[in-house]
């Protein structure tokens, strides 16, 4: 089974696919460490992530690369929302995740294009969203539960700045497949929010999709 997660920054989408991966047994891939990579070798080598030529030129990096820690920060998540606009970034990613997503038993991705591009044969597509206010304070938590020192305003100001990024680009912009379904996880915690996952998958997988 193929599930695809799609969705805006901090929105939740990488814990609910982590947990619908330990719970169906499936390997997972957050596509977005991709991006990060790319952009934080960009910046690593004194370029600029604008250029799409030097962003091509560090698209074939180590698979070693995606544990580094500094794919986590705030700026490699910028350098990847500039590096993912290129059409040339995109298709030399794309190899690598269709391959994970067809993997013999199937796997769980999350990303912005997964069912609309990488696996748009998805067994159950999920759009995993929350407000922008939710999820500034989500993401500012996490910054701060690192030791970072970024404002409330200013966390927000970088999730709008990043949803304009994504959803006007012409290359896979972020939005919701035809048939994903809709998780809105403003008002639900962690547990609620994977359990309403877990039942959307499920009423997929037996409606025959699946
Ligand atoms: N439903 C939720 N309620 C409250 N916090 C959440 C919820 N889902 C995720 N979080 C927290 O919000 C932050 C961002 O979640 P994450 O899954 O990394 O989002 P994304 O992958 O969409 O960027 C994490 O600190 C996570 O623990
Ligand atoms: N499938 C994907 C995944 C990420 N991305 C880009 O990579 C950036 C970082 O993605 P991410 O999923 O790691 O970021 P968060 O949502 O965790 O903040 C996004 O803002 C997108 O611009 C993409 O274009 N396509």
């Amino acid at each position: 089974m193929i599930i695809a997660v799609d969705g805006p920054a901090a929105s939740g989408k990488g814990t609910i696919a982590r947990a619908l991966a330990r719970h169906y047994g499936l390997p997972h891939l957050d596509t977005g460490l991709l991006y990060r990579a790319v952009g934080v070798a960009v910046m690593r080598a004194g370029g600029d992530p604008a250029d799409p030529a030097q962003a091509l030129a560090v698209c074939d990096f180590p698979a070693e690369m995606l544990a580094d820690p500094a794919l986590r920060s705030e700026e490699a998540g910028r350098a990847a929302s500039i590096v993912s606009v290129h059409e040339a970034v995109r298709d030399a990613l794309f190899a690598r995740q269709r391959a994970f997503a067809r993997q013999p038993g199937g796997a769980v991705l999350d990303g912005r294009d997964i069912g609309t591009v990488i696996a748009p044969d998805a067994d159950a597509k999920l759009f995993v969203t929350a407000s922008p206010a939710a999820r500034a304070a989500r993401r500012h938590a996490e910054l701060q539960a690192g030791g970072g020192t970024r404002s409330l305003e200013a966390v927000l100001g970088d999730i709008y700045a990043r949803d304009a990024r994504d959803s006007n680009r012409a290359a896979a912009p972020l939005v919701q497949a035809d048939d994903a379904d809709l998780l809105d996880t403003t008002e639900l915690g962690i547990t609620a929010a994977v359990q309403r996952a877990i039942a959307l998958v499920e009423a997929r997988r037996t409606s025959g999709r699946g």
